[in-house]
């Protein structure tokens, strides 16, 4: 017999019961959900990390949908409990659901939301925040200067790296890659190098524009480079950026052998999920390249971190924050909660989920639409027509 969970209640009388494991920013989402008749519990545990028997037990015996967090194992054991308590519904408050196991959720007949687009630009902040604190040594110098160690300026005092004019790459450009490279090349007139299973087209076309506006201009222009390998990005560019899902292609896509292709003083930044790179591998290669740099938001077993890694200076880390700006954590909990909402109330999907600015103002009613649902076809739930 599972313990009991704390919660907070909204709208005891609600009919639909809607669980949230985790407060999230803002309370326009709460709202969204009582406005429509649920009754909305969120999780009030101490505890960071929800196990499968916690959720369990805030699941209960009926509970129309979940809203979750990326750190929770959502697999054969959630979805069949949730499916018990009569649920249809959960979604992730965040893009990425390799948390999620989708074939548990489709056997259960469970719809699964994410967050897309809502993070996008404030996750590729962060990347391009790591790419400059890491080239410039931000970190290293900030500590120096907190140690009292400043005793006047130096010719040698913290040489970095010139972002402007050099290679940017970028692996796996989607949503936030394409928005990160964007970044690079018109903020530091980056070259830029990408590999992707897809072409980026927009992309591309973007890159050429700004080029030629350059040129124009009499300034040095930029180039753009679609790579046919992801090796090539590795050799050639002097930032490298991971931007790719996580899944069985992209697990340790960085590796010992990988590494040691890159430049001895390039700049490696994850924002992507921690996996995708061979942490023990990167802390041994930062051992022996003291010019190499990271700057790293994901590990891969977090919370943890591989040992070695926190005491090597040319690691800039922090704890998971890429898309926490207020408004976007706002809009990610708004995009969930309207997932399960719309799921529960029958709501067709909406057509693009890249497109989800009408779900996020704060003066106008969302769509009747559940903003993005990735088994939807596997469901065979019905598409908007708004
Ligand atoms: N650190 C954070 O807080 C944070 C925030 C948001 C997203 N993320 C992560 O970023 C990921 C990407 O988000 P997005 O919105 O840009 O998704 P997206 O689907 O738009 O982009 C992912 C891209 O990766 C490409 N890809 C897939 N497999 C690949 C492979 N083997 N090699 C190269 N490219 C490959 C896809 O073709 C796609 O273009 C999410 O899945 C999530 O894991 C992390
Ligand atoms: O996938 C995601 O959305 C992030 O990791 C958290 O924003």
């Amino acid at each position: 017999m599972a313990k009991p969970v704390s919660i907070e209640v909204w709208n005891p009388n609600g009919k639909y019961r809607v669980v949230s494991t985790k407060s999230m920013p803002g309370t326009r989402w709460i709202y969204l959900l009582i406005e429509q008749d649920c009754r909305v519990e969120i999780c009030t545990e101490k505890k960071t990390i929800l196990s499968v028997e916690d959720i369990i037990a805030l699941i209960g015996h009926k509970c129309d949908g979940v809203i979750g967090q990326l750190t929770e194992d959502w697999g054969e054991t959630l979805f069949a409990a949730l499916s018990r308590a009569g649920g249809t519904a959960f979604s992730n408050m965040a893009v990425g659901y390799n948390n999620v196991d989708v074939n548990a959720a489709n056997k259960y007949g469970v719809a699964v939301g994410n967050t897309p687009g809502v993070l996008t630009e404030t996750t590729a902040e962060l990347a391009a925040s790591l790419s400059l604190t890491a080239a410039r040594r931000i970190v290293e110098a900030d500590e120096f200067m907190r140690a009292g160690l400043y005793d006047g300026w130096l010719p040698h005092l913290f040489v970095g790296n010139l972002l402007k004019g050099q290679t940017v790459g970028v692996i796996g450009a989607g949503r936030i890659g394409s928005a990160y490279a964007r970044m690079m090349v018109e903020g530091f007139k980056m070259n830029l190098i990408y590999y992707d299973l897809y072409q980026a087209t927009r992309l591309e076309k973007f890159v050429t524009a700004y080029g030629e506006f350059l040129k124009a201009r009499g300034e040095q222009p930029v180039y753009w480079k679609r790579a046919s390998t992801m090796d090539e990005v590795l050799r050639e560019a002097d930032v490298i950026s991971l931007h790719p899902i996580l899944d069985k292609t992209t697990y340790h896509l960085i590796n010992k052998e990988r590494l040691a292709t890159m430049k001895k003083e390039a700049i490696l930044v994850n924002c992507s999920r921690g996996p995708v790179v061979d942490e023990v591998a990167l802390v041994e290669h930062l051992k022996q390249n003291p010019m190499f740099r990271v700057g790293l938001d994901v590990f891969e077993d977090e919370p943890f971190m591989k040992p070695g890694l926190a005491e090597m200076k040319n690691a800039v880390i922090v704890p998971h924050i890429a898309s926490a700006s207020k408004w976007t954590r706002e809009g990610m909990a708004k995009l969930a909660a309207l997932n399960v909402l719309g799921k529960i109330k029958g709501y067709p999907i909406w057509g693009d989920p890249n497109r989800v600015e009408p779900f996020l103002n704060e003066n106008a009613p969302p769509p009747a639409a559940c903003p993005s649902i990735v088994n939807a076809k596997a469901l065979g739930l019905p598409v908007s027509k708004l």
